[in-house]
């Protein structure tokens, strides 16, 4: 039996494979590889590993013969998943091992952008750390203001509770369906889409790129926000309009943001929104702890050796195969 894995991956994954009899192929080029490409290398292997690789209809309907192809990301925006159940090939992804380190990033954006402090930090490079004036460079407190969170999930929920244990915010959330054990540890209340933009001093994303998603904060959504609100999007770039949220900053329609994601990505260096004072942006590490990225090499690789022995893969995001 033979993999094949689009990137290089922890130790830990690889191993778990190896162990267990199959074949490991790594793709070792710091590039993408095209369709073409990962038809030719695919063509004798049994299963994919895919790391951030898009896969697309050609490529799942030229592809009925993997009997599994594992993801390593608990995302799946990136992969023609009806096409993939139309041929019968179980999906896997790695949910829940990312959430907390995730979360920590779209902390660590709120209050990076809260208090200037990427921007403040360009400022000492660029030899401009001169005289002290008690009313430039002020930020925004946190403590006992509302965190809105779009999507009340796993990343979401331990978003929350950071921002409950070391700033005792007040948690809103707007989420497809009610979560009644976070209203119950958080005292989170549920709020309409409208009622989040309109009340959060801090509204954080974290729902996936669905075709209900996409676009969703534009700038009819950031002109009901308030203008000294941070919006902070540690999910995909896609859920909100680049240039609308460039406009509503530029406005002063909301006062921050913090992205670790953007649409597209990489994000070009000069990209005006990488110059504003209260705009962080990290280059999409939301999951890259040591820890973190070899969970998820293990559980990618579990979906690998599940699949392959014929058995229901652990984590299957097209249940429906099995049917
Ligand atoms: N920046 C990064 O490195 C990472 C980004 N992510 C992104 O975060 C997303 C969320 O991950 P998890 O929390 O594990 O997923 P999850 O499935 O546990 O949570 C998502 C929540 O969003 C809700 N939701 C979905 N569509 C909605 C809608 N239209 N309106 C309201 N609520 C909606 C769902 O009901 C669910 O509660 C992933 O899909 C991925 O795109 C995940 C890991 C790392
Ligand atoms: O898991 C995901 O969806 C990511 O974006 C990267 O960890």
């Amino acid at each position: 039996m033979k993999v094949f894995v689009t990137r290089v991956i922890p130790e830990e994954g690889r191993k778990l494979m190896i162990d267990a009899g199959i074949e490991v192929e790594e793709w070792k080029e710091k590039r993408g590889l095209s369709q073409e490409e990962l038809i030719a290398h695919t063509r004798d292997c049994d299963a994919l590993l895919s790391v951030s690789t898009r896969l697309d209809k050609d490529f799942l309907e030229a592809s009925s013969h993997l009997k599994v192809i594992a993801l390593h990301s608990v995302g799946y925006d990136h992969v023609d998943v009806t096409a993939a159940t139309a041929v019968k090939i179980p999906i896997g992804n790695t949910p829940g091992v990312l959430s907390a380190a995730t979360a920590d990033t779209a902390f660590l954006l709120m209050l990076a952008t809260s208090r200037k402090a990427f921007y403040m930090h360009k400022s000492i490079i660029k030899g401009e750390w001169g005289f002290f004036d008690p009313t430039e460079n002020l930020g925004i407190e946190l403590r006992g203001k509302t965190l809105g969170v779009f999507g009340l999930g796993k990343i979401g929920l331990e978003m929350a509770k950071c921002c409950v244990g070391a700033f005792d915010m007040k948690i809103i959330y707007h989420n497809r369906s009610r979560n009644e054990p976070a209203e119950k540890e958080l005292n989170a209340h549920w709020v309409s889409f409208d009622e989040l933009l309109e009340q959060s001093d801090v509204l954080t994303v974290h729902t996936a790129l669905t075709p209900e998603t996409e676009g969703k904060f534009d700038w009819f959504a950031f002109e009901k926000m308030k203008p000294h609100a941070i919006f902070i999007n540690t999910a995909r770039g896609a859920i909100h309009k680049e240039g609308d949220l460039l406009k509503a900053l530029q406005e002063q329609q909301i006062w921050g943001a913090g992205l670790d994601v953007t649409n597209p990505e990489p994000m070009r260096p000069d990209h005006p929104l990488l110059n504003m004072p209260n705009v962080s942006v990290l280059p999409h590490i939301g999951s890259a702890t040591e820890e973190t990225r070899a969970a998820m090499s293990v559980l990618a690789a579990r979906n690998i050796i599940a699949g392959l022995k014929g058995e229901r893969i652990p984590f299957v995001v097209n249940p429906e195969v099995y049917k």
